[in-house]
């Protein structure tokens, strides 16, 4: 744009500037020999810098004299190319003065720059001067001999320079540090030592190689009861921890147990790895006491989690509690304690629980004690890490170390806590229950590394368990950490999964998904939009579509109705169960075939935990995103991150789709009505006016069809 202006603004004034063309011949031989003494002068490479300047007055006087008359005009829009020579000066002791207070590495580049602009200043003006005579075909010669000129006076300029960097300018201003810029090496993250060297997993659901009936350590009930769920075999993840932590539940007097972290793929199993060992560590216990927590992000999470511990605690005597909120604060206190004449008594030896609800108990229920707690269990370690900040964790381990840190660890420090112990009589059960360390367990598929959450864990020498498949490609190797700065499987996925990506428009997604069912013939599908609102959008409109049995599965539901729906859908009774995040995690349906993302995931955990949903306990499964042709990049990288190859393109037919465009458009506009609707009477509920209005109408309706019926 400057050049241009500059050509248009000489164009204009060389027309109203009469005897231009004898001044610029003039001031072309004038250029002609400068530039030739300074040739020789540079040559000799002594009193460079006054020269420049010389030439530069020299130069700009004569610039003077071909400006317009309008220079206050020009002044305020020209570049400085064009100033006045008073200008020019002011502009040159300016920067001399400046360049002269500057300090260390800038000093040297800037003056380096600036003695360059210096230098070429007049050359420039006058390479822009003769695009204009180029204009003009009369002058052809001129601007030949000018752009000789102007050749030679920047090939001697940039001599300059680094004549001026290697002799003079060393001189004039001496250079503080260094000149050259380094590229900053990245920040590698260094794993702590046992995030770098985990014990690492093989899962192959397949291998049906530790039988349960072979396995040691375990009770014949729970064997029993294992092969009444259908299983025979153990997975992987089975296999490794419980032996692991079977070897721990015996009493350690001197040492408190390493807490663990086990990382394995969604549907791995990771559930019984922690239920079994607890129940068998914990069923010879002879008093009731809360020896194990388990922490759980959300209430159907916990509920799951509470059955399974129920169903392999037949036969023995230990009682589970449920601490959700599921029931009344009262009625749940009755089921964890028991208000005696003298004292308070447990009525259970494990408690699930969510982690408000465990807070609530321990600040308000008297007798509900966690100071035998020998397991606490924290199942989806990663989501429950982002809880911690509500100081669920703090209020569990203050409720566990009341009695103290140490001597909960080691009689030898029993001394000194003799005044806490002279208030109670001492007996074999007092001294055992001080006795029992307390042990982390924190289970994952997407376990984070974070070392500030992780600090705040308070993990005692963890140790970790990661999972890997034999997926071909995978780079599993011991040193994976040292390059990518994550542990080994950190990211890992079920081996049975099958994931693709669609690309489609997001005013045909609706479209794409019915297709699927009502073409493709899916059966089976958990969808899993971005929020509640399109979860109902979407259902309404799949519904309006016709042809497919649709459910919506969303926090709203009243627990009794989602698993009536659960158990609907596991039959075969539902095809397509549309839901948001709430369900993505840790949920166990069986039976789904495909997992639908609507709308994409925004983060690698949420994919990896949705996709988890089906190809579970070693079934196939296949694992499809819709997406916007922009949005396949995003997508891909995102999948990089956890590791993963690129994801293969499932094409939709167009032609296809078009068959069913009409009926579309209907169940489009039905949709938008309804929703309409449903939306006007949120309102009028809001407003109790209008909620006295609706009654009343209802009342008459009914009056009115009582009316009908009579007849
Ligand atoms: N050894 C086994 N043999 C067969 N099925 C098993 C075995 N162990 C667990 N299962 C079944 O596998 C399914 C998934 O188990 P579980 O819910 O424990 O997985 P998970 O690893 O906790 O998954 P997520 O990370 O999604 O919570 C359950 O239905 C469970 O009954």
């Amino acid at each position: 744009m400057d050049q241009l202006f500059i050509i248009n603004r000489y164009g204009e004034d060389t027309e109203k500037t009469t005897g231009f063309n004898e001044k610029r011949t003039q001031l072309l031989t004038q250029l002609v020999t400068q530039a030739k003494l300074r040739k020789k002068h540079y040559e000799e490479s002594s009193g460079l810098c006054q020269n420049s300047e010389e030439q530069e007055l020299d130069i700009s006087s004569e610039i003077k004299e071909t400006e317009p008359k309008d220079e206050q005009n020009i002044f305020l829009e020209m570049p400085e190319d064009t100033l006045t020579s008073n200008d020019v000066k002011d502009k040159v002791k300016k920067k001399r003065k400046r360049r002269d207070n500057s300090i260390g590495e800038e000093v040297s580049e800037r003056h380096i720059s600036e003695s360059f602009i210096e230098e070429s200043k007049p050359e420039r003006i006058i390479s822009k001067k003769q695009k204009i005579t180029n204009e003009k075909e009369k002058n052809e010669k001129d601007v030949e001999l000018q752009q000789d000129i102007s050749k030679e006076v920047f090939d001697e300029s940039s001599n300059e320079v680094t004549n001026t960097k290697d002799d003079n300018l060393s001189e004039a201003f001496p250079v503080l540090g260094e000149v050259e810029r380094k590229q900053k090496e990245k920040v590698r993250r260094v794993l702590p030592d046992w995030l770098a060297n985990p014990t690492v997993i093989t899962v192959d659901l397949k291998d049906k190689e530790t039988k349960v009936d072979t396995f040691s350590g375990l009770d014949s009930h729970l064997k029993q009861n294992l092969k009444h769920s259908g299983i025979h075999h153990f997975f992987p993840v089975q296999k490794v921890v419980i032996p692991w932590l079977l070897g721990n539940s015996v009493q350690q007097y001197c040492c408190r147990p390493q807490d663990i972290c086990v990382s394995a793929p969604t549907g791995s199993g990771k559930t019984l790895a922690f239920v079994l060992p607890i129940i068998q560590a914990l069923k010879s216990r002879v008093v009731c006491r809360v020896r194990a927590l388990a922490v759980l992000p959300v209430r159907d999470l916990a509920a799951q989690v509470y059955n399974v511990f129920c169903s392999y605690c037949k036969g023995t005597s230990l009682r589970v509690g449920l601490a959700v909120g599921q029931k009344t604060f009262t009625e749940e206190q009755k089921t964890l304690v028991k208000q005696g004449v003298r004292n308070v008594t447990s009525l259970v030896d494990i408690v699930v629980a969510t982690p408000g609800r465990i807070v609530d108990h321990i600040q308000r229920t008297p007798g509900f004690s966690l100071e035998s707690l020998r397991y606490l269990v924290i199942d989806e370690a990663d989501r429950m890490m982002e809880e911690i900040t509500h100081g669920w964790l703090a209020a569990v381990e203050k409720a566990v170390f009341k009695v103290s840190m140490t001597s909960r660890n080691c009689p030898c420090t029993l001394e000194n806590n003799k005044r806490a112990l002279s208030s109670f009589p001492l007996t074999a059960c007092t001294f055992s229950h001080i006795l029992e360390p307390l042990q982390k367990l924190l289970y994952s598929a997407t376990l984070s590394q974070d070392p500030e959450k992780l600090q705040q864990l308070t993990l005692f020498q963890p140790k970790l368990f990661t999972s890997i498949t034999k997926t071909p490609g995978l780079d599993v190797s011991t040193n994976q950490h040292e390059r990518t700065g994550e542990f080994v499987g950190k990211y890992t996925t079920p081996e049975e999964l099958k994931e693709y990506y669609t690309i489609c428009e997001p005013s045909i997604k609706p479209l794409v998904v019915w297709y699927f069912l009502k073409h493709k013939g899916f059966k089976k599908v958990l969808c899993f939009t971005g929020s509640v609102e399109n979860t109902h959008r979407l259902c309404t409109l799949l519904k309006g579509l016709g042809g497919v049995m649709v459910q919506e599965f969303s926090s709203g539901l009243h627990l009794v109705k989602r698993k009536k729906c659960l158990k609907q859908f596991s039959s075969g009774k539902i095809d397509i169960l549309v839901c948001s995040d709430a369900m993505a995690r840790g949920i166990d349906v069986v039976n789904v075939d495909y997992v639908i993302s609507y709308d994409p995931p925004m983060f690698v955990k949420t994919y990896i935990h949705r996709v988890g949903r089906t190809a579970r306990a070693g079934r196939e499964g296949t694992a499809i995103t819709l997406l916007q042709k922009k949005e396949v990049r995003n997508f891909q990288k995102m999948l990089k991150s956890a590791g993963k190859e690129r994801v293969p393109e499932l094409e939709v037919c167009q032609t296809d789709l078009e068959s069913y465009r009409e009926n579309y458009r209907a169940a489009l506009s039905a949709t938008s009505k309804l929703i309409a609707q449903e939306n006007q009477q949120k309102q009028a509920l809001k407003n109790p006016g209008q909620k006295k209005k609706m009654k009343l109408k209802r009342v008459q309706n009914f009056k009115m069809n009582g009316k009908q019926i009579k007849s």
